[in-house]
């Protein structure tokens, strides 16, 4: 089970920059009215939480279709479509396209570069395509989606509708309108499910059946620590405490910035996911935490300076694995030089863990406050309880900010003063107000 080492959080320990106990009990008034509204099911996009009881079969039943007639598979997906099945992959599969079948390519920026170069390399008849949009109109994923289709349909004719499965809103969207008139495989994200809480919805679950990674195992780890972050009790509840902590240290102690560090290259694409959910759920009404990723030990010889000496606003969340699954020894050679030496025999696992350490120790010793997140191994099921854990405890910080946890309004208003710029009917005046902003835009040409 994955367990959070909070003492470098507190007074105590750090000295004066840390927290003190009374701090915390100070804001029970805020965590109960926090937790009544995820234990009341107070919003309809709670639903994620009922994603741990999904079943999975239909999905399953997809994936074995597809790894048996495809040689590659496309996501075409942008945000927490793309994160969350990106941060699956990269945890769960190192080198996947290296050592499995089918290869799986994620195209979520619309670089066309890319693109082309995507389209140059693949075998319409072996590539499958999944579109992952929850709502179903983001203009990058469809755009991207038109201009495959068209090369699909110019190489397979009537067979492309064959190769794409649409991962989106059962009810409405204009991806679902096209399912139904190609009669294209598709799979449903519930509507109320906001697209960076889908991870464990089909939008991710997919793309991990292919990749040969049990989606049940990913629920079933999201389960059991849901039963541990459903407890109205501050201190049995590790996702409750954990944002109560990341929220005096922002309030009180003007720490709004928060470096999320896994020392793991598998899991940088899960801190990014998690950037997205910290950073669109909690910015509004000039509240929120700033997000930064990281990864260790790489960032200890690129970031940690600026963290030890730089301004005191940041709290560093470390994500340790205690048991790396392999036993990489470094081999006896130049050992009588004395630095060889001293790495000879040990570890790779031991030098993680000896950096890790000091790394954290120097940041207690400097009073700069610090979490340990640790999961015994990186397997499914643990990261499954990190991807429940860090949305249970974002939603729980959006009630304690008093705001709403699942919206994200300027980007739709940035999504709206795109399609004024494409000409979009009824959106003339997004366009106008774009357009006079450029004009007012002050550059030099050199
Ligand atoms: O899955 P989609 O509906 O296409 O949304 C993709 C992304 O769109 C927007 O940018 C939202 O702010 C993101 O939260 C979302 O992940």
């Amino acid at each position: 089970m994955l367990e959070m080492h909070f003492g470098n959080m507190l007074g105590e320990v750090i000295g004066d920059k840390g927290l003190s106990l009374v701090e915390i009990e100070d804001i029970r008034e805020k965590t109960a009215f926090a937790h009544s509204q995820i234990h009341d099911r107070k919003w309809d996009e709670l639903a994620f939480i009922d994603l741990v009881n999904q079943d999975t079969s239909e999905i399953k039943e997809l994936a074995a279709k597809i790894t048996g007639n495809s040689d590659l598979f496309i996501l075409l997906g942008i945000g927490g479509s793309a994160m969350g099945p990106r941060a699956i992959l990269d945890a769960l599969q190192p080198m996947h396209n290296f050592r499995n079948h089918p290869r799986i390519f994620i195209y979520e920026n619309i670089d066309p570069r890319t693109l082309e170069a995507i389209i140059e390399v693949i075998d319409p008849h072996r590539t499958t395509i999944n579109v992952v949009s929850k709502s179903g109109n983001t203009a990058e994923t469809v755009a991207s989606f038109m201009i495959f289709w068209e090369h699909m349909k110019k190489n397979l004719g009537d067979e492309a509708a064959k190769r794409f499965v649409i991962t989106t809103n059962p009810e409405g969207g204009i991806l679902r309108q096209i399912v139904k008139e190609q009669h294209m495989m598709s799979l449903p994200v519930h509507p109320s499910i906001v697209g960076r809480y889908s991870v464990l919805s089909p939008a991710g679950l997919l793309l991990s059946e292919i990749a040969g990674i049990s989606s049940d195992e990913l629920l079933l780890g999201a389960k059991d620590i849901l039963t541990k972050c459903s407890n109205a009790e501050l201190w049995e509840n590790p996702a409750y405490l954990f944002s109560v902590l990341l929220y005096l240290m922002c309030v009180k102690e003007k720490r709004t910035i928060n470096v999320m560090m896994p020392y793991a290259d598998g899991l940088k694409s899960l801190s990014e996911w998690f950037c997205q959910l910290w950073a669109e759920s909690l910015g509004k009404l000039g509240l929120g935490i700033t997000p930064y990723p990281a990864v260790g030990t790489t960032d200890q010889h690129s970031q940690l300076q600026l963290w030890m000496e730089g301004p005191e606003d940041k709290v560093v969340i470390f994500v340790r694995i205690v048991d790396y699954g392999s036993n990489i020894r470094i081999p006896k050679v130049f050992e009588k030089i004395e630095e060889f030496g001293l790495l000879s025999g040990q570890c790779l696992n031991d030098l993680i863990d000896a950096a890790a350490k000091s790394t954290e120790l120097a940041l207690s010793n400097a009073s700069k406050p610090n979490m340990t997140i640790t999961i015994p191994v990186l397997d499914a099921y643990h990261v499954g309880q990190l991807f429940m854990f860090f949305e249970i405890s974002t939603t729980f910080m959006g009630f304690l900010f008093g705001v709403n946890p699942f919206n994200q309004p300027w980007i739709e208003a940035g999504k709206n003063n795109t399609f004024g710029l494409l000409g979009k009917p009824g959106y003339q005046k997004q366009k106008e107000d774009v357009l006079r902003m450029a004009k007012e835009n002050v550059c030099w040409r050199l």
